[in-house]
């Protein structure tokens, strides 16, 4: 039985820089399982973010394939890759991007809102998401009213509010201080035991360790370090 959730094959991503073509991706390939628990570490610009949302269905790849379960990304039309996203990836930010004036509940309820799901289910998804997440007595707070830590795990919460087979995070405890960095990626461990597979970037070797694998990604290579 295979359990393969997402394939790279090949992935080549090249960008203009001015007159010249720069390859910032040079011939990624790797696969990622459902259950897994995977970090992306490497310097500042060798492509981490822009890898991260070539998986995500967010930005096609100048070569080279991305397949989630038996789905060509890549070959879809504008409207599938949307539902597609909608429908199987979570993504947060380093910087949250909450809704200023949205409250803690209504900002989970978002990615629920293009579904036609009854209000009131709206409402319940995103209290247990919020219980998930330790926060259910924040649920009328706006972001402004919440820490730090709290905004991230708002952002997380609205993030897997729809199930996603897949939770992306590009550098989610980058504005954070070191305790609250420590409580988001102890939730990220929590999430992972229950059967979430997470994907995310860091720059710092501490929280890479979380996961169950980390890739290394240099001069727009791959290369998957052995954890013990
Ligand atoms: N749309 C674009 N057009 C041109 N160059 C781009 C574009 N997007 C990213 N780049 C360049 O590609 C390189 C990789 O960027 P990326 O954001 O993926 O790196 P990163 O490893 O995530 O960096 P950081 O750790 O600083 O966030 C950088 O040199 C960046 O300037």
């Amino acid at each position: 039985m295979t359990n393969v959730l997402l394939t790279l094959e090949d992935v080549y991503k090249k960008f203009q820089d001015g007159q010249t073509e720069v390859d910032i991706l040079k011939g990624i390939s790797f696969s990622i399982h459902t259950g897994d628990f995977v970090s992306i570490i490497g310097p500042s610009g060798s492509g981490k973010s822009t890898l991260l949302t070539i998986c995500g269905g967010l930005q096609e790849p100048t070569t080279g394939k991305v397949v989630f379960k038996d789905i060509d990304l890549y070959n879809l039309s504008k409207e599938e890759l949307t539902e597609f996203r909608q429908k199987h990836i979570g993504f947060v930010f380093q910087h949250m991007h909450l809704i200023p004036y949205l409250t803690a509940l209504e900002n989970i309820m978002l990615p629920l809102v293009p579904r036609k799901i009854a209000i009131q289910e709206q409402i319940e998804r995103a209290k247990f998401m919020l219980e998930q997440v330790g926060l259910a007595d924040k649920a009328n707070r706006y972001p402004n009213q919440l820490s730090g830590g709290e905004q991230g795990r708002v952002a997380i919460a609205r993030a897997i509010v729809t199930n996603p087979s897949l939770l992306l995070a590009d550098e989610p405890t980058g504005n954070l201080d070191s305790k609250t960095s420590k409580e988001i990626m102890d939730l990220f461990a929590a999430l992972n035991k229950k059967g979430q597979t997470i994907l995310f970037i860091t720059h710092q070797l501490e929280y890479a360790s979380y996961g169950n694998r980390m890739f290394e990604m240099k001069d727009g290579a791959i290369n998957e370090a052995v954890l013990k």
